[in-house]
């Protein structure tokens, strides 16, 4: 550890103790190295011991910067680790960062794009439009076609912080693991976690083509707009694209002024949502409200507008099918299904004893439904469902954490626009016709209409691997019978051998009975012991 590395570190640990974060974890768990180093070295007291452990984290966060609030945030939605006031008070967190200087953007840019600014931008706002943790925001007009735009530039030095400040997170997650009370947390896991997440927001070169499938998805749509991206003027720390005017979904009261139909709108947060979960299989994962926006344009018929694609999450067919499954077996009650569904997927051990599953899921489960259907929580539902599956030993599947972390956004969304939101009976529907088209005559429709331009591009060169494949069939044949002789012998050989052997010995006991009573017998019976033996022996070669 350098010298920079091991100030920060002081801070890190100065910063938590402070807050008293070290005191969520009962002493009697902490191993004596640590307790010593507490008393010895790290003496500071709780400065705000009347404030409940939620948000004396949040303000720990806050203040040790970007790195941590993203932590944070992305925390807030792990209902499966955290308790619930905590995982709320996370969800507060905000990243106020101070812009760095337009000249070091503009420097950056023309870096990356390798010409200098006004041979592309004919119009180069320097003040920043939105300043986040890893980016900042500009806008700009195109030269080529005047089109507005914004260029988003990766903040410069930024790496450097999120490798430093995530190799110290994972000290602390080390230490941590080191008490058993912690160890549940799996500290070690969310941290690699949280970098793999950092390092896919770096890149601007994947948002971009993140951005640009999405905007495919939904060509021609009324319920979401994604805007056009400029690959060609895409780097991994540059990303141009079309600006968008909106208002931000969380200012209820705007849209209530220009008449939205938020009833609608509502719904059809929750209807892009499955589309593009089962439809599409590939969905936006960072759906919190800075990065939703509502057009301007007919309000009665409103559309929301999507930025930041840096984070997406995909699905394959069985995830989804079982999922979907999930979701229907769950509102009819049937647990048995839903524990049986768990199994069939792989999500839980093969050998997991379903009576028993099915009974933990309804003691967990049954209290919610005290709430009228229009109220329960989709998310709660998941989260519920898969802390009582972890009981039973189910493995993280990373794509569902994401899944049901978008979800709780999808909903909280949803209910902030219309508190009367029946979620179930919106996406019912939706599940139930998708459902029905895995199976049965549309399903197989469907199979052959995807697959049939493969069999039709490798029909021409079916004869030939038929003539191929009966020859090496007959090949096969004619070795299984080589074989199956060969085996045979060997297997004659042996047993004579072994029968020899028998002798063989038989003739020695009997002449080392005979060593005192008969010379010529014994010497005989030992003379038929070597020829014997040596038959045996080459029956065996
Ligand atoms: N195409 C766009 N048109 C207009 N404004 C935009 C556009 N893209 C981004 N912005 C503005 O810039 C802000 C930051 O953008 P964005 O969310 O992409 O950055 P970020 O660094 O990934 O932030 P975070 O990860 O915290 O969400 C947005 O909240 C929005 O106000």
């Amino acid at each position: 550890m350098g010298i920079r590395a091991v100030l920060r570190f002081w801070v890190i640990v100065y910063t938590l103790c402070r807050f008293g974060i070290d005191e969520a974890i009962p002493r009697k768990f902490w191993p004596w190295p640590m307790r010593l180093a507490r008393r010895l070295l790290f003496f500071w007291p709780n400065r705000y011991k009347n404030r409940p452990v939620g948000e004396r984290l949040r303000l720990a966060l806050e203040t040790l910067g970007p790195v941590f609030v993203k932590l944070g945030q992305m925390l807030s939605t792990r209902r499966d680790i955290l308790s619930k006031e905590v995982a709320e008070s996370l969800a507060l967190l905000q990243d106020q960062v101070k812009p760095f200087a337009g000249e070091e953007a503009i420097k950056r840019i023309e870096k990356a794009l390798g010409r200098p600014l006004n041979e592309i931008f004919c119009e180069f706002d320097v003040t920043p439009l939105a300043s986040a943790s890893i980016a900042q925001v500009h806008c700009a007009t195109l030269c080529e076609n005047g089109a507005e735009v914004v260029v988003k530039v990766i903040r410069p030095g930024i790496e450097d912080v999120i490798d430093s400040d995530i190799s110290l997170m994972r000290r602390f997650a080390r230490i941590l693991r080191l008490i058993p009370d912690a160890r549940r947390l799996r500290p070690v896991e969310v941290i690699e976690e949280y970098q793999r997440t950092l390092i896919n927001e770096l890149d601007l070169i994947r948002e971009a083509a993140n951005g640009i499938q999405l905007r495919r998805n939904f060509e021609g749509a009324k319920e979401l707009y994604i805007p056009e991206f400029y690959s060609e003027l895409c780097h991994k720390n540059v990303l141009v694209m079309e600006r968008i005017y909106g208002i931000p979904v969380s200012d209820v009261d705007r849209l209530i002024e220009q008449g939205t139909n938020l009833k609608l709108l509502a719904e059809r947060g929750v209807e892009v949502f499955f589309t593009q979960v089962f439809r599409d299989s590939f969905f936006h994962a960072d759906m919190h409200p800075g990065n939703v926006f509502v057009s301007y344009e007919h309000p009665e018929d409103p559309m929301y507008i999507g930025i930041d694609c840096g984070i997406v999450g995909t699905l394959n067919r069985d995830d989804k099918r079982y999922l979907a499954e999930n979701f229907l077996a769950f509102f009819n009650r049937d647990y048995r299904m839903v524990a049986q569904l768990h199994v069939d997927s792989g999500w839980v051990p093969v050998d997991t004893n379903v009576s028993e599953f099915e009974a933990a899921i309804r003691t967990v489960c049954e209290p919610i439904f005290e709430k009228p259907l229009a109220e329960i929580s989709f998310g709660h539902v998941l989260v519920n469902l898969f802390n009582t599956a972890r009981r039973f030993n189910m493995q993280v599947q990373p794509q569902l954490v994401l899944l049901q972390k978008t979800l709780l956004y999808v909903e909280g969304l949803g209910r902030q626009l219309y508190p009367q939101l029946d979620l179930w009976k919106t996406a019912k529907p939706f599940l139930e016709r998708w459902v029905r088209r895995q199976v049965g005559p549309a399903a197989l429709f469907d199979a052959i209409k995807t697959k049939s331009p493969y069999w039709m591009e490798k029909f021409p060169e079916m004869p030939e691997l038929i003539y191929e494949n009966l020859q090496l069939a007959r090949r096969h044949q004619q070795n299984f019978g080589e074989l199956s002789q060969l085996y045979l012998k060997r297997q004659k050989a042996k047993q004579a051998s072994l029968f020899y052997g028998l002798g063989a010995g038989a003739c020695l006991i009997s002449a080392a009975i005979l060593y005192n009573v008969d010379a010529e017998i014994c010497a005989a019976l030992a003379g038929l012991t070597v020829v014997l033996g040596a038959l045996g022996f080459r029956k065996l070669r």
